[in-house]
């Protein structure tokens, strides 16, 4: 008999984010569960069942968790259709800026949502969510959600809501800052001479490596950083550039904080 850790789960939203999640929650062993997406994407296996629109879930379908990963701007059609699972199952929101208050609006003041903010290395079981739980989340509930979001990676809970918008910025979207930084890296290599196949897999292994470091090491980023630098040496001259008062310490804070800004605009939007 398979094991199943998941109880069964209703998936709103079968993209980047959702596909990360199911294949996560398939590998815990996951109960006969349904997807919803209207472009039908193939089911990752046997107990997913995939459907176009909530008129096909089966009537008799009792999920545990609703996890509601559609665009936030696809809410406001999307989520009427899901509030008869409210005050039974669990409702898990993952999307930027809509706020607690916001989906019981919509969902109804029964509902026990559950806000959170993972991100795309939860595609290697490698992610980290933010969750923070609002009202009438039993600990059960809070348990459960927990589980499904440790299957694709660290977990942190936060009573404070508002801070959700900063978390969307650092950590949601993060990866794509590292990303853009992979990108110039092997640009600049290319712009220096250096074979296109060659800066490509320089800038690759040279994120990926410093991340795993980064992982295995109990020192802060900045002595990793320091242990690189040698006086007088390559690094330093880089990091006279790249350190400068108008240059990334000033930069990282704007864009984090442009992004904040713009999670806050979304609970509206
Ligand atoms: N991509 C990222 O890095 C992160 C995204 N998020 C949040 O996750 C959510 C999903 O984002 P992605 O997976 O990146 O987007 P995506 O575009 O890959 O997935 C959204 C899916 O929703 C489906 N969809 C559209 N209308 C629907 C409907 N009426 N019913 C059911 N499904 C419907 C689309 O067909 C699509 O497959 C967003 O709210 C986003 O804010 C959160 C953290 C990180
Ligand atoms: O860019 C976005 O709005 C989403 C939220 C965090 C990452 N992607």
């Amino acid at each position: 008999m398979t094991k199943t850790a998941i109880p069964p789960i209703l998936l709103v939203g079968f993209g980047k984010m959702g596909g990360a999640m199911l294949a996560g929650w398939r590998e815990r062993g996951l109960a006969p569960s349904v997807a919803v997406d209207p472009q039908l994407p193939l089911p990752p296996g046997p107990e997913v069942t995939v459907v176009a629109d909530a008129a096909a879930i089966p009537a008799d379908f009792a999920p545990a968790a609703v996890v509601l990963a559609v665009k936030p701007q696809n809410a406001a059609a999307v989520l009427p259709h899901y509030a008869r699972y409210a005050g039974k199952a669990v409702m898990i929101s993952i999307m930027a800026g809509r706020t607690i208050a916001g989906l019981r609006a919509v969902l109804g003041e029964q509902a026990a949502v559950v806000r959170a903010m993972p991100n795309t290395p939860a595609a290697v079981r490698q992610g980290i969510t933010v969750g923070c739980a609002g009202p009438g989340v039993t600990a059960a509930q809070r348990a459960l959600a927990d589980t499904l979001l440790s299957a694709i990676g660290k977990v942190a809970w936060i009573d404070d809501e508002a801070l959700i918008d900063a978390v969307t910025a650092i950590s949601g979207g993060g990866p794509a800052y590292v990303f853009l930084l992979a990108e110039l890296l092997e640009q600049a290599a290319i712009a220096q001479g250096i074979p296109a196949d060659l800066a490509r897999l320089m800038a690759r292994q040279t994120v990926s490596g410093s991340g795993a470091l980064l992982a295995a090491s109990p020192e802060d980023a900045a002595a990793l950083r320091r242990a690189v630098t040698s006086p007088k040496g390559t690094t330093e001259r880089a990091l006279a550039v790249l350190m400068a008062e108008d240059a990334w310490p000033a930069l990282v804070p704007r864009a984090i904080a442009a992004a904040t800004e713009r999670s806050r605009e979304l609970s509206g939007g």
